[in-house]
C-alpha cells in the first residue's frame, strides 16, 4: 500500500496530523536514563508509549542517531513505533550520485518515508522515487532563517528557486509518493505552494520551538486532508521533570497540539 494511503488511514484512526519528532538530544535526556544500555532508545520508548495515540507519524531526525549506539537506538525505535501501528518518517535529507544514493535508499527498508535534498537533481533521488511504497518528502522551503539564501533566489523566469523545486517535485511524483517540506515559519510561501501544487502533501516543521504558524500549517499543509505538522522539542522535552514524569508531559503536549491543529482541519 502506498505511503500516503497508509498515512490517510492513520490520520483517520487517530484523528491527528501531528508528526512527533524524535530528536533525543543526549544533553537533554533525563539523568536516570543514563543507566540504560541505549538511553536514546529508553527515552524514545517512553515517549512513544505516552504519545502514540496522538501521532500520525514519528519523525526521527537521523542527525541524533549517527553513531553506532545511535543506529541501534533508531532501529529499536522504528520497530517499536511499527508495533504501535505508527508509520516512521526518517528525516535524513539524503541524496547523492547514483551508486551512493542507492545505498542511502536502503534506509527505506526500515522507515516508511524519508526527507530528501533536491539540490543534486532527479538522478540523485531516483532510488527513493522509484520505491512505490515509500513516501519521499523533498526539501522545498525550509523553516530556518538561512533558507532564503538559496531557496528565495529568483530565476531568470522570475520564480524563486523553491517554486521551481515544487514544480519539479510535482513532475517527479509519477508514483504518487512525493510530498514537500515547507516550514510553518513561512505562511505566505505555504499558501503560494498549496496553490501551485494542490495534490502534494506537505510535511510542515517549525511549530512549537521555532514559533511557526500552526493555522497556516494546517490550512495549507494538507492535500485532501493528508499532510503532517511536526513538533519535536515542543513535545519530547515538554516536561520540566527530570524523573519518569517527563513522558507524561510529552503525551499531554502531543494531545494539546493535536487539539489545536484539529481546530483548523475541515
Ligand atoms: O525546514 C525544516 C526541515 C526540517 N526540520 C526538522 O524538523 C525538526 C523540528 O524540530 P523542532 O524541535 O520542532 O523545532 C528538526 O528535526 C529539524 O531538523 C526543520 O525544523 N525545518
Amino acid at each position: 500500500m502506498n505511503f500516503f494511503d497508509r498515512l490517510h488511514d492513520r490520520i483517520r484512526t487517530v484523528d491527528s496530523v501531528v508528526s512527533v519528532g524524535l530528536d533525543p538530544d543526549q544533553s537533554r535526556l533525563p539523568d536516570h536514563l543514563a543507566e540504560h544500555d541505549l538511553p536514546r532508545w529508553a527515552f524514545n520508548r517512553r515517549i512513544i508509549d505516552a504519545t502514540h495515540e496522538h501521532a500520525a507519524v514519528y519523525k526521527p531526525n537521523a542527525a541524533f542517531y549517527e553513531d553506532s549506539d545511535g543506529w541501534r537506538a533508531l532501529e529499536e525505535t522504528i520497530a517499536y513505533a511499527h508495533g504501535k501501528d505508527v508509520p516512521v518518517l526518517l528525516d535524513a535529507k539524503r541524496a547523492d550520485i547514483g551508486n551512493t544514493t542507492r545505498q542511502y535508499a536502503q534506509l527505506l527498508e526500515k522507515a516508511d518515508a524519508i526527507t530528501v535534498n533536491p539540490y543534486m537533481g532527479r538522478d540523485s533521488l531516483q532510488p527513493f522515487l522509484s520505491n512505490e511504497e515509500a513516501g519521499v518528502f523533498v526539501l522545498c522551503r525550509t523553516s530556518n532563517p538561512g533558507g532564503s539564501d538559496i531557496q528565495d533566489l529568483e530565476l531568470e523566469t522570475g520564480e524563486p528557486v523553491y517554486e521551481r523545486v515544487a514544480a519539479l517535485a510535482d513532475l517527479w511524483n509519477e508514483n504518487d509518493n512525493v510530498g514537500l517540506v515547507v516550514g510553518a515559519t513561512k505562511p505566505e510561501e505555504l499558501e503560494d505552494l498549496r496553490e501551485q501544487v494542490p495534490n502534494l502533501p506537505f510535511l510542515v516543521p517549525g511549530v512549537g520551538a521555532q514559533g511557526g504558524d500552526a493555522e497556516a500549517a494546517v490550512e495549507y499543509g494538507l492535500a485532501d486532508g493528508v499532510g503532517l505538522v511536526n513538533s519535536s522539542r515542543g513535545i519530547i522535552f515538554a516536561g520540566e521533570d527530570d524523573g519518569e514524569e517527563f513522558a507524561k508531559a510529552s503525551g499531554q503536549a502531543a494531545k494539546r497540539l493535536k487539539k489545536r491543529l484539529n481546530q483548523y482541519r475541515d
